[in-house]
């Protein structure tokens, strides 16, 4: 491990140097000094520099050359010998493990990166990168001395135990670490329950059951008496599966063990079944519950068109992106309307959706639509009463759109249109992720229990892992929690869905207000190009 040369202290939160503004406007990167000489202690190559990104300074590194690479940033995750800078590093045990005994390379290049965008134009500058996961030739712990633990944190999802079976089999199996606990009940377990040993006969099974094995809690992070719990347990390495707000206690439980100087990894998975996490490919047990969706989807086809006039509603899991809505909708071709908290949608008048299940019904004698959860709250909250009220963790409590639809849709249509309909509301939300996951997720989650693994082992830090474009890479923590993934209704994707259900996009009425400048200013331009 060389020495770092600068005097600048290395903070691991996501070494953020404060900058002085630059009057560069063409460039968006800042050399702190040429001279510096500052090496990544991993990295051994590139030369630190440093970007602002949107206000904030985010350690990155450029690599020198110029030239056409040009543009290049890597978007760093912390290490412990930021603060820990004489900690011992030792040859990797996987050096002897029989599974990679005939791997070409066993090692993962420390030049290896992830390109966040692929689709790129021939000028564009090289952008930003993060560090591929993998194995790495040097580890930070002795096998030994390693004393890890893995907790569950927020809503259920398909794979959490395939996860927690492949972080203890992982570090059994490749590492020779033999002292792992599970933490039970989320984040409240730290410091409230008694641990469970894990060993790969104890999880040997799990895989095969829906749920956490470890069980899980919203609410109950209290950042000081987690670590109080790790430095009190022993324990130096934190696997944390969890969704945004876990993934938030990831950082301030790394923060908390970073302040106090202690030699522990803090990892996080990210585990959401709403898809909404931002920069990795998609979550896991998502694919699951979208195909878990479909039975939902196909009993409500099934209920309606077997009766006169038959209104099937599906409402599928999703607070704030609709993304299980808008793929099991792509999957499912027995859909008629998709509606997601992100396209706002209007019942009245010309466009409206009256009209469009009258047409519907008129030409097939049945509809089919399927919400997320999450659409159309504004409106629920008008007919019931606004709600404020939050769960444990602090997130928004929903009002039932699937309930209220039905409600809405059977007046309509027997009062104001004498039409008597069928209404069959189908409310699926728990069960498509109350299941174990899939064959392509179960894979999914052995590679993100490794990579997380092989993160720890190798000293990082304060870091999620997942697929980007792909290929697994370490992510620093606030890019995945600053902003919620959602879906881009001006993206091809949703258009796509537009075209196969051929709904109405519900871009007529007046929908400002509900949805961000950008998005309202690229309506504005198709009505005008529409006109
Ligand atoms: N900003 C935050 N800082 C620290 N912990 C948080 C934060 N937000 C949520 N948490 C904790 O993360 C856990 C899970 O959060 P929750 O929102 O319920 O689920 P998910 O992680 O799946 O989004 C809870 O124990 C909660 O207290
Ligand atoms: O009833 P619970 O357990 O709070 O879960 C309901 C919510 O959890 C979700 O599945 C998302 O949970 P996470 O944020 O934990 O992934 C939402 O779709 C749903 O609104
Ligand atoms: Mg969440």
């Amino acid at each position: 491990m060389p020495a770092l040369s600068s005097s600048i202290p290395l903070s691991s939160s996501f070494r953020h140097f404060p900058l002085p503004a630059t009057d560069d406007s063409q460039s968006l990167f800042l050399l702190l000094n040429p001279n510096l000489n500052l090496r990544n202690p991993r990295s051994r190559s590139f030369p630190l520099r440093t970007r602002r990104v949107r206000g904030l300074t985010a350690k990155c590194t450029l690599r020198p050359g110029g030239g056409d690479e040009e543009g290049f940033i890597l978007e760093d995750v912390p290490h412990l010998t930021d603060y820990l800078p004489d900690l011992k590093a030792y040859s990797s045990p996987l050096q002897n493990s029989p599974a990679y005994a005939i791997v070409k390379q066993s090692f993962v290049n420390p030049e290896d990166v992830v390109a966040e965008r692929i689709v790129v134009q021939k000028n564009s500058p090289r952008g930003v990168h993060f560090r591929r996961a993998g194995p790495r030739e040097k580890v930070y712990f002795k096998s030994d001395e390693v004393r890890a633990c893995i907790v569950t944190c927020g809503g259920l999802c398909p794979g959490i135990n395939t996860v927690i079976r492949e972080i203890v089999c992982g570090l059994s199996y490749m590492y020779g670490v033999h002292d792992i606990i599970g933490i039970e009940g989320g984040y409240r377990g730290f410091y409230s329950k008694n641990t469970i040993p894990l060993t790969p006969k104890v999880v040997n099974d799990i895989h095969k059951r829906g749920g956490t094995f470890l069980r899980t809690s919203r609410g109950g992070h209290d950042t000081n008496k987690i670590v109080d719990s790790i430095q009190y347990r022993g324990i130096n390495q934190v696997y944390i599966i969890g969704g945004d707000g876990t993934q938030k206690g990831v950082a301030a439980i790394s923060q908390e063990v970073e302040k106090r100087g202690l030699q522990v990894a803090v990892a996080g998975i990210p585990k959401t079944i709403d898809n909404d996490i931002a920069v990795i490919d998609k979550s896991f047990g998502f694919d699951t519950a979208v195909e878990e969706a479909q039975r939902a989807i196909n009993a409500a086809h099934v209920e309606v068109e077997s009766v006169d006039n038959g209104v099937g509603i599906v409402k599928l899991m999703g607070r704030y992106s609709g993304f299980i809505a808008m793929f099991a909708t792509l999957a499912s071709r027995d859909v008629d309307c998709c509606l997601i908290p992100e396209s706002p949608f209007y019942l009245e008048g010309s466009g409206g959706l009256y009209e469009f299940v009258e047409q519907r019904l008129k030409e097939n004698g049945h509809i089919v639509i399927v919400l997320a959860e999450g659409a159309g709250q504004e409106y629920v909250a008008q007919s019931v009463g606004t709600i404020d009220k939050k769960d444990e963790s602090g997130n928004r409590l929903l009002l039932d759109v699937g309930l209220w639809l039905s409600q809405k849709v059977k007046d309509h249509f027997t009062r104001e249109k004498k039409l008597a309909i069928n209404i069959k509301y189908i409310d699926p939300t728990y069960m498509i992720r109350a299941i174990p996951s899939n064959a392509s997720d179960n894979i999914y989650c052995t590679l993100l229990a490794q990579s997380a693994v092989h993160g720890a082992m190798a000293g990082y830090t304060g870091f999620t892992v997942g697929p980007v474009n792909s290929r697994h890479a370490y992510i620093p923590i606030s890019r995945v929690t600053k902003t919620p993934n959602t879906v881009k209704v001006t993206d091809r994707m949703w258009a796509r869905l537009l075209a196969s259900t051929n709904q109405p996009s519900f871009l007529t009425q007046d929908i400002q207000g509900t949805v961000d400048k950008e998005t309202m200013d690229l309506i504005d331009n198709m009505r005008i190009n529409s006109i």
